[in-house]
């Protein structure tokens, strides 16, 4: 379903490159989440799955397309059919939790209805499903900026899930969160996973989170990958692999 090959990238001016010849297949139904220190090159990996990072050699396959090779017109339309949640949540905090969501069909519809902030009946049923769907009826006239960080990833997610997407990747959508909040998002991610049958693929600190919730752990080490495999296999030996 996606699938990288032989891929590096290498930051202008860096000494090292930030990956190194990542070769991996991803599969729709799998749960990963992709573990490794600070600087192993999570963010960077995540981020050339749905193109915001170009490769500096190398392929991302999705759907016979290579994305390396798209322009960014292309890679925009590509990018509707992956959605995406960020630690910070990336949401417009003076807009309500409805019109947050709603920018969510941004990708889909014609520039000029999108600046005037035309949306259609169907439109904002669709957006108010999602919005019940992430539990969050009681919010959705509340502006953004006066809900808590996991109400906030809770928006986030059901923007993305707007675009109808068939990937859902996270970079570090947890990590501003307390642990009992981190563990309801993930378990909300799990649901929505399971239910739109997903391709979900998110980076995590927490490697409890990741062995309670992932089908397939990938651990990355100085821009390698150094495990990919079931999470029951994540044991204090890897562990100290991957963080020592
Ligand atoms: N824009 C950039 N310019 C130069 N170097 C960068 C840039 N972004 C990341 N790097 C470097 O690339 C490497 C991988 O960074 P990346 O952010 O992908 O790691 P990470 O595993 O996501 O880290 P963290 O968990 O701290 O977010 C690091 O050495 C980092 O310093």
């Amino acid at each position: 379903m996606l699938q990288v090959n032989e891929l590096y990238v290498k930051y202008p001016k860096a000494k090292e490159h930030a990956l190194s010849n990542i070769n991996i297949s991803f599969q729709k139904g799998e749960f990963i989440c992709i573990l490794g220190k600070s600087g192993a090159g999570k963010s960077t990996f995540i981020r050339c799955l749905n193109g915001l990072q170009r490769p500096t050699t190398g392929a991302v396959i999705w759907n016979d397309k290579d994305l390396s090779r798209l322009k960014e017109g292309q890679l925009r339309k590509v990018r509707v059919e992956m959605g995406m949640i960020f630690q910070h949540f990336n949401l417009i905090p003076r807009l309500s939790v409805f019109q947050n969501v709603l920018t969510g069909m941004f990708g889909k519809r014609s520039p000029w209805k999108n600046l005037f902030g035309i949306f259609s009946q169907e439109e904002k049923k669709l957006a108010i499903s999602m919005i019940e769907h992430v539990d969050l009826v009681g919010h959705k006239d509340k502006r953004v900026e006066a809900l808590s960080g996991g109400q906030k990833q809770r928006v986030a997610i059901a923007r993305a899930l707007l675009q109808n997407p068939k990937v859902f990747l996270g970079d570090e959508p947890v990590a501003s969160l307390d642990p009992g909040t981190a563990n309801r998002i993930f378990s909300l991610l799990q649901s929505l996973h399971n239910e739109y049958d997903l391709l979900t693929v998110i980076n995590v600190h927490d490697v409890v989170l990741a062995k309670q919730y992932a089908t397939r752990i990938i651990a990355l080490k100085e821009g390698k990958v150094i495990f990919d495999d079931l999470p029951e296999k994540f044991t204090d030996e890897v562990y100290d692999l991957v963080y020592k």
